[in-house]
């Protein structure tokens, strides 16, 4: 295995270091370390970061694999600076069996780029009726811990109290697709003056906070850990801080493009802004914003979503809700929340990576960059400002939310287990 020499990088955005990388792990970090024979990778003014992780991809296959690929989605993940994916269940089939669980787990060790963790489903096909044999998924080869039937709530009180007990035994977790679905019935955008005005049927934010309210209680009552997936709304961040003040063990994500974007982007009819759950208000930004901040919501998760291009050319009523998010995360999260003050590296680095493996139960993910540690980092430049150009990017789709905007800094560098899976910008695969 080959052995890496990265010079003068700044680990978590400190003092300039060089890092040794040898047999998939940190061999040492230091000052001047020179190794014969390892590559030396020039490294001046990088920011070194652990590899991100992310508990919310769609990855679309098996099913739609004209949309996006294990292999497509693994290589956009490393261009983004990600090592590890939870890969959702909302495939066809519906990943509720330890068959198809396996199948994904496998496919994303075959595309080697990152590490694709398998998300089971919790009721049988997402249908909500019958609970998904949870404890086959847990024991099978993708050691699935993070339950979902995300794209559609687990609405059904009875059947989310059953979800909740049932991993508890094997230290699982149930994430949550936050949404009334009775409150939400042809819903198009965030309810308010401006989905009256532009005639869309709006997406009331009690229909996400009425779901969150309800799951923090029944989570409390049986002791078993919640997580609450795209947190949108300033309700909902109130409340999170109200259940974690009183010891619930419930966690949550916000995605980049609730950190960014508001429902003025529905002003120009673009389905490429349609999403579930709608783009908010600027006062919802804030709130997430000083949320994340604050450890309120504890991680950054893309929702990456990607949709072939007749599901998206429609007009908005047509068209699926979802939106690329791997390749810019990063970028975002530097604009919103590093640019702002509102967070340094070290912070981000425990919201994009340490958080999200601890929440997924990842072993070798999320660790600190030390030495003994294994190698999962990204070599990020927050120099440079680039244009966002929907035909360059890695996946197989081409709805980003981003196109045309001009957004902070570029992953150079990604390695998983001591391996190049991205170099100078380039996927390896
Ligand atoms: N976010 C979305 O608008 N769509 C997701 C499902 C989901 O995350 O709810 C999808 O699978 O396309
Ligand atoms: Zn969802």
């Amino acid at each position: 295995m080959s052995s890496y020499l990265i010079k003068r990088a700044r680990p978590l955005g400190g003092e300039a270091a060089d890092i040794l990388v040898a047999d998939g792990r940190i061999a040492s970090i230091g000052e001047n370390l020179t190794v014969p024979g390892a590559e030396v990778i020039e490294a001046d003014g990088l920011i070194a970061l652990p590899g991100l992780v992310d508990l919310h991809t769609h990855l679309r296959e098996p099913g739609r694999e004209d949309a996006e690929t294990v292999e497509t989605g693994s290589r956009a993940a490393a261009l983004g600076g990600f090592t590890a994916v939870h890969a959702m269940a909302n495939t066809d089939p519906v990943a509720d069996t330890a068959g198809v669980v396996e199948q994904v787990w496998r496919l994303g060790q075959e595309a080697g780029l990152v590490d694709v963790v398998p998300v089971g489903a919790v009721t049988v096909g997402l249908a909500g009726e019958r609970l998904a044999e949870l404890g086959a998924m847990a024991d099978s080869a993708a050691r699935v811990r993070v339950f979902s039937d995300d794209g559609h709530c687990v609405a059904d009180p009875a059947l989310m109290r059953r979800a909740l007990e049932y991993v508890k035994a094997f230290d699982g977790v149930v994430a949550q697709h936050a949404e009334e679905p009775r409150l939400t019935l042809g819903a198009q955008m965030h309810e308010g003056d401006r989905s009256a005005r532009l005639g869309l049927a709006g997406w009331p934010a009690a229909a996400e906070e009425a779901i969150i309210a309800r799951d923090v209680l029944l989570a409390g009552h049986v002791g078993a850990r919640l997580h609450v997936c795209h947190v949108s709304t300033a309700g909902s961040v109130e409340l999170l801080r109200w259940a974690k003040a009183r010891g619930v063990q419930v966690t949550a994500e916000v995605t980049p493009h609730h950190l960014l974007l508001t429902d003025a982007c529905a002003e120009s009819y673009d389905p490429v802004f349609k999403v579930n759950p709608p783009l908010r208000t600027a006062e919802d930004v804030a709130a997430l914003r000083a949320g994340l901040a604050d450890g309120t919501i504890d991680a950054v998760a893309t929702d990456h979503a990607p949709h072939a291009v007749e599901d998206k050319e429609s007009e908005w009523a047509a068209a699926r809700p979802g939106m690329l998010g791997l390749e810019q995360a990063l970028s975002v999260v530097v604009e919103t929340m590093v640019e702002t003050g509102l967070l340094d590296w070290q912070g981000v680095a425990d919201r994009m990576s340490t958080r999200p493996a601890v929440i997924g139960r990842l072993t070798g993910h999320g660790r600190p960059l030390a030495p003994g540690e294994p190698a999962n980092l990204l070599l990020f430049d927050p120099a440079v400002r680039a244009t966002v150009d929907p035909a360059a990017l890695a996946s197989r789709s081409r709805n980003s939310p981003y196109a045309g905007r001009e957004l902070p800094g570029r992953v150079v560098h990604t390695f998983l287990r001591g391996v190049p899976t991205v170099t100078d910008g380039k996927a390896n695969r």
